[in-house]
């Protein structure tokens, strides 16, 4: 199955079975949460005029009678009252605009008599160097849609209309395993055939960015009935995201993990890295198999799981953004799957990382992102592909 599809039916799902609990939180602890309700504007912004610059508020029919008197002062802060018929008043950036005023000169702009009176060195128009009231956004008006990731951006936007909580799509519950025998922990001495376990650690911080509850359930062998019994410890899974074990190995046992205690909906994709990417669930609860190569576990968590939680839990902008780049090589090997370029970027230009095997992360450690290669293709140096940015997630 092509890679667009698996997407389409992931996403299908995931949008058919939405995460539906959410929670009040504050703003500082907001960054990176889904918004879970539509929000309109409380107040009106600027809630007053005020001026943009330091200078002397005015009014346009009075600079036919300059020098103007000064009638009073008013900082950022301060309640002025109406502005005096025939003169001007002393105002400080952010400062509210005295009733009558209509436009502001920067005090630069501004000759000073002995008496302190002003008089404008250049031609106004009306309403010049005045933010008008309501003029970024009215009371009432659409401000941050239901699924917006609240970024430091967003949480700024609030702020400025004096909301201090809202309403968040509550942490799913993700629980993350590794199967493999030969899988070592931290610390351990590694004995014969063994590795370090490098995936779960990768799998938990990517969804720990994604504001997930990961509930790691450690490495688990190459056993459905263990796999089975580790996933029974926990109430209240909403999603089992695993690494390895599902290729065609003897040792391979998800695949029938799913199909003894629930059902395999999708297994064999045409992606490199990451062709034995699996989903299904183990009873009603729904598990992501990644492949258990590094660079594979990886890749298909980015283009598969990554959107499909995301999905979940509400979010309008699912996939990695794609932006066209330039390719600093050649490729001319046509492959049969769509394929996951590690590259970095150079003076704009993509340039390949020398190891792209999936068992390895130093190349993707080095690399800016993923070049896209639609499977049968092949391409030139200076032809432009699909890059996908790792900026923006992690
Ligand atoms: N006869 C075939 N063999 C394989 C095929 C195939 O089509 N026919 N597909 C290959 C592809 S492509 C991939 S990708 C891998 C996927 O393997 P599995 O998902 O079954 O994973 P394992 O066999 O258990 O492990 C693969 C590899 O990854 C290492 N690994 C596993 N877990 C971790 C971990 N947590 N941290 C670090 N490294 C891990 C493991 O030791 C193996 O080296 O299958 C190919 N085979
Ligand atoms: O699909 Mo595998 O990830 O090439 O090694
Ligand atoms: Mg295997």
């Amino acid at each position: 199955m092509a890679v667009d599809e698996a997407l389409r039916q992931l996403l299908a799902t995931a949008r058919g079975t939405p995460f539906t609990a959410c929670e009040l939180v504050s703003l500082r602890q907001a960054d990176g949460r889904v918004l879970a309700e539509d929000l309109r504007a409380a107040i009106d912004l600027p809630p007053w005029a005020n001026s943009a610059m330091d200078g002397y508020a005015m009014r346009l029919d009075d600079l036919a009678t300059q020098p103007l008197s000064v009638s009073q002062t008013v900082f950022a802060g301060q309640a002025p009252g109406p502005l005096q018929a025939g003169s001007c008043a002393r105002v400080f950036t952010g400062a509210p605009i005295p009733a009558g005023a209509d436009c502001v000169q920067l005090q630069e702009n501004c000759r000073l008599d002995e008496q302190g009176r002003v008089s404008s060195l250049t031609t106004l128009r009306l309403g010049d160097n005045i933010r008008p009231q309501g003029n970024e956004i009215r009371a009432g008006a659409p401000l941050l849609a239901a699924g917006t990731v609240l970024n430091p951006i967003a949480l700024g936007v609030l702020a400025s209309q004096g909301i201090s909580r809202v309403s968040v799509v509550s942490r799913p519950k993700v629980a993350l395993l590794s199967s493999g025998d030969e899988l070592a922990g931290e610390g351990a001495i590694l004995g014969p055939g063994q590795i370090f376990d490098s995936n779960r650690v990768v799998l938990a911080s990517l969804l720990d960015r994604l504001g997930c509850e990961v509930i790691d359930l450690g490495r688990v062998p190459d056993d459905p009935a263990l796999l089975r019994a580790a996933l029974t410890q926990v109430a209240g899974i909403e999603l089992i995201i695993s690494s390895a074990g599902v290729s065609v190995g003897d040792a391979d046992c998800i695949g029938a993990l799913l199909r003894e205690a629930g059902e395999v909906k999708l297994w064999k994709l045409a992606i490199k890295p990451g062709k034995p990417f699996t989903f299904g669930h183990v009873g009603t609860i729904p598990l992501l198999g990644l492949p258990g190569n590094p660079g594979s576990a990886l890749v298909t968590f980015l283009l598969l799981a990554r959107p499909y939680l995301l999905a979940r839990m509400g979010v309008a902008r699912l996939e990695p953004m794609r932006v066209p780049v330039v390719a600093g090589f050649s490729w001319s090997k046509a492959g049969k799957r769509q394929e996951y370029l590690r590259v970095r970027l150079d003076g704009g230009r993509a340039r390949l990382l020398e190891n792209q095997s999936s068992a390895t992360l130093l190349s993707a450690v080095q690399a800016d992102g993923l070049l896209e290669v639609p499977a049968g293709e092949t391409f030139e140096a200076g032809d432009v592909l699909d890059f996908l940015s790792f900026d923006g997630v992690f």
